[in-house]
């Protein structure tokens, strides 16, 4: 069987209450997307747009209890079975490793937000007490180290351990790995492994404080090593090995430890598997930091899925842990299951450590993608097969050798041939079986086919079918590889036009709101132009009133004034000049009368009068004066006034040419916010179209690339249904096989039934 023993998986974990508060906004961006088109993808918005695979990824609402059902509780069934399983949490500092494990706050196997370790120690023990595995014998023994840069510190070790043993751990030959100096407690029931759980964190968050944090790289590895006792009776037959798990086959191809003790009625096999939790922490992981620290975990991680004797020996030389290396081999390497869990967080602050580990995992992923396990047993098991083989020619050598040099034929030389191929046949049929489609597979299936008569004859089948499964190899993975480039592609193109419609919606919003600002706009100036004519018209009425009022007002006093001098310069001259002529005359007749007096007694009487009369005449003119003087004052506060007035004139007419002057900037500004709205019209018409034509362009190629995936399915189901042919001719082959296998055994049994007549033979040839 082709299998792959390394699962990636991605977790993105939810940005925490404290990161909400304290990281600015712009930073807590989500900058890692998935989408329901490409479930095992995800796509990263970092300073370029990135998307990396994986086996399976949990988005930041996958609870702890969806990833435990998901992949890891078909890990615990592994370990039941007998292998050794890892599940290993990496990523940078913080993105949720511990938490994920479930050894980042206090453990509690009854709260929902439990982690992987908790959950897999109650699986583990329910299966233990279940009845269906009631009749073997269990024993569970826990260990909980953790590596720093310096050294390895017991996790489980009491704190009042004075004298503490120095942990080693030593790589033996055989691939086994033996630690030294380290407690491995027993447990018996899920409340004392989840008891040892809590003390192992208690004293790592100890140290945690102790170490101030300093090192640079901190890998916590909680073990399990579980030894199942299964009595297998023997009646008789020797062990039916369809019966054990692959660990107790092989101690090397499967590092679990085999004991068999014999007894009288059957056989105790133990069977030992592991099953270690590793989180795999570091601080600045970064490209830029040194070499000496990134390279342990990059080789962890690029060196999963190989096979143990692939794991490369660097480390030792790079990390102080000296004892590192061994571990990851026992951890990492053969037929070891490995889940491993990549952590990151979503946010944009994180998004260079977030990119470095997914690098890693892609790294990682691709080494598995290499790696072939062949777990079969019985007859499809091609040791067993090679082992049966290589014993039936040492049986027929040995016969050979102690027979007579008639066994030496022809017919066994064939019998040797054929077991050799039929061994060959097994080992590529099991293989063939497994593998998917190639384009022209037919071709060459037929070819091989063609040959099998003359492979039966000598070759192997390895020759014919190799390049055959080679290529139907690279076919499928070509294949998937384009699907999964397909539906990225889609799953991009449709983030795309999504992203376009938002930005479409988004624009006809901003039109839309433009196109009321616009008409507000409109609206306002039309309102401020009306008001503006109301207000002009009456200011200019009123004003031009004003304007007549004070024309009318200087004419008035222009023609008081004109009258009043007139009349001034009449009346005085007029008046003064009667008036002094009067007074003259009437003083010269007084005079003429006083002259006459001395000579007329009758004129003394006209005198007095003309006194009066004079006296009159005198204070006539006081009031005429006091009258000019007056008409004078008049005059100057007229003229005073008219001053007065011209300057409000030129006040008024200054006002009216700044009110002007405001008019024409109100209608400029007008006429500019005019043609900016039409600009802006403009402008969204065209933004419009330009996205209408992208908008049918993304479309065009959604319908294309669509077209293209079904094609790409149609294909693949063809493919797929060329592999069913090919696997329904392989049956066939593989019965043809199956008779020339029962031939062989019958040629087989001849051979013995011969050599047995043979020795007969022989025996009675030796009485005579
Ligand atoms: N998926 C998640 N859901 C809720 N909280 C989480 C999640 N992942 C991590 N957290 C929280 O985020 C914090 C950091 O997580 P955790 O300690 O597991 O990170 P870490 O990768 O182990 O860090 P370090 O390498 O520094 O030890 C913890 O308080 C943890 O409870």
């Amino acid at each position: 069987m082709v299998a792959s023993n390394v699962q990636i998986a991605l977790r993105i974990r939810a940005l925490s209450a404290e990161e909400l508060l304290s990281v600015p906004a712009r930073l807590q961006k989500n900058v890692l997307s998935t989408s329901p088109f490409a479930p095992n993808q995800v796509i990263v918005q970092g300073e370029r747009k990135q998307v990396f695979s994986f086996d399976n990824v949990f988005a930041p609402e996958v609870s702890q209890k969806e990833i435990y059902d998901r992949v890891v509780m078909n890990m615990i069934d592994k370990v039941i079975e007998g292998y050794n399983v890892t599940i290993l949490s990496y990523g940078h500092a913080s993105s949720g490793k511990s938490h994920t494990l479930g050894i980042s706050d206090g453990v509690s196997y009854t709260r929902e937000s439990k982690g992987i370790i908790p959950r897999a120690m109650s699986t583990l023990i329910s299966y233990i007490n279940s009845a269906q595995y009631k009749k073997r014998k269990y024993s569970m023994r826990i260990s909980f180290v953790e590596i720093n840069d310096e050294k390895i510190i017991d996790l489980l070790s009491e704190d009042n351990d004075k004298i503490k043993p120095q942990i080693l751990i030593r790589d033996e030959s055989n691939g086994q790995i033996l630690w030294s100096g380290l407690q491995e407690i027993k447990v018996n029931s899920l409340e004392e492994a989840i008891n040892i759980l809590s003390r192992g964190m208690l004293n790592r968050q100890i140290n945690t404080s102790r170490l101030n944090d300093r090192s640079s790289h901190r890998h916590t590895i909680f073990s399990v090593t579980l030894s199942q006792q299964k009595f297998i009776p023997v009646n008789g037959d020797s062990v039916n090995s369809s019966n054990l798990s692959p660990s107790m086959l092989s101690s090397k191809q499967f590092s679990g430890s085999k004991e068999i003790n014999k007894q009288y009625e059957g056989d105790w096999v133990t069977v030992t598997s592991k099953l270690h939790f590793v989180d795999l922490s570091w601080k600045d992981m970064d490209k830029d930091i040194p070499k000496s620290i990134i390279l342990p975990i990059s080789h962890v991680i690029s060196n999963l899925g190989k096979k143990t004797e692939e794991v490369s020996e660097t480390p030792r030389s790079i990390s102080n842990a000296q004892n590192c290396p061994p571990i990851l081999k026992e951890y990492l390497g053969g037929n070891a299951k490995v889940l491993v869990i990549s952590c990151v967080s979503p946010a944009a602050f994180q998004v260079k450590e977030t990119i470095n580990t997914l690098e890693f995992a892609t790294q990682a992923r691709n080494n598995k993608d290499t790696t072939v396990i062949h777990q079969e047993i019985g007859w499809y098991n091609v040791e067993h097969l090679q082992d049966l083989v290589l014993k039936l020619r040492a049986e027929v050598k040995t016969l050979q050798e102690n027979g007579t040099n008639s066994l030496n034929t022809p017919v066994n030389e064939k019998q040797r041939r054929r077991s050799s191929i039929l061994a060959n046949i097994l080992v590529n049929s099991n293989i063939l079986q497994n593998e998917k489609d190639s384009t022209n597979l037919d071709d060459k299936i037929s070819l091989a086919s063609l040959d099998l008569p003359k492979i039966l004859e000598g070759e192997t089948l390895n020759q014919g079918l190799g390049p055959i499964i080679e290529e139907y190899e690279k076919s499928i993975l070509s294949l998937e590889n384009q699907l999964s480039h397909v539906r990225a592609a889609l799953a991009y193109s449709e983030n795309a036009l999504h992203l376009q419609e938002d930005k479409l919606k988004d624009t006809e919003e901003t039109n839309k709101q433009n196109m009321h600002t616009i008409n507000d706009l409109k609206n306002h100036i039309a309102k401020l132009n009306e008001r503006k004519e109301t207000t002009e018209i009456e200011e200019i009425e009123s004003r031009d009133d004003m304007v007549a009022e004070l024309g009318k007002k200087i004419e008035n006093l222009v023609d008081e004034i004109t009258y009043l001098k007139e009349t001034q310069t009449s009346d005085s001259t007029n008046s003064t000049n009667s008036f002094t002529e009067q007074v003259i005359s009437k003083e010269v007749i007084l005079e003429s009368k006083v002259t006459i007096t001395g000579k007329e007694e009758e004129s003394e009487v006209s005198n007095a009068e003309l006194l009066v009369a004079i006296q009159k005449l005198h204070k006539r003119l006081a009031k005429f004066e006091e009258e000019a003087m007056q008409n004078q004052q008049l005059i100057d506060t007229l003229e005073a006034t008219l001053i007065e007035n011209e300057d409000s004139l030129i006040a008024a007419n200054k006002k009216l040419s700044i009110l002007q002057n405001r008019e024409d900037g109100l209608l400029k500004q007008i006429k500019a916010l005019n043609s900016r709205v039409e600009e802006a019209n403009d402008e969204t018409e065209n933004a419009k179209s330009d996205l209408f034509s992208a908008k049918q362009t993304m479309e065009r190629t959604l319908v294309e690339e669509r077209k293209s995936k079904e094609n790409l399915k149609f294909q693949l189901k063809e493919a797929r249904n060329e592999v069913e042919n090919k696997k329904a001719e392989i049956l066939l082959v593989k019965q043809e096989e199956k008779k020339i296998k029962e031939k062989a055994e019958m040629s087989r049994i001849t051979l013995e039934n011969e050599l047995e007549r043979l020795l007969s033979k022989k025996k009675k040839f030796g009485c005579f």
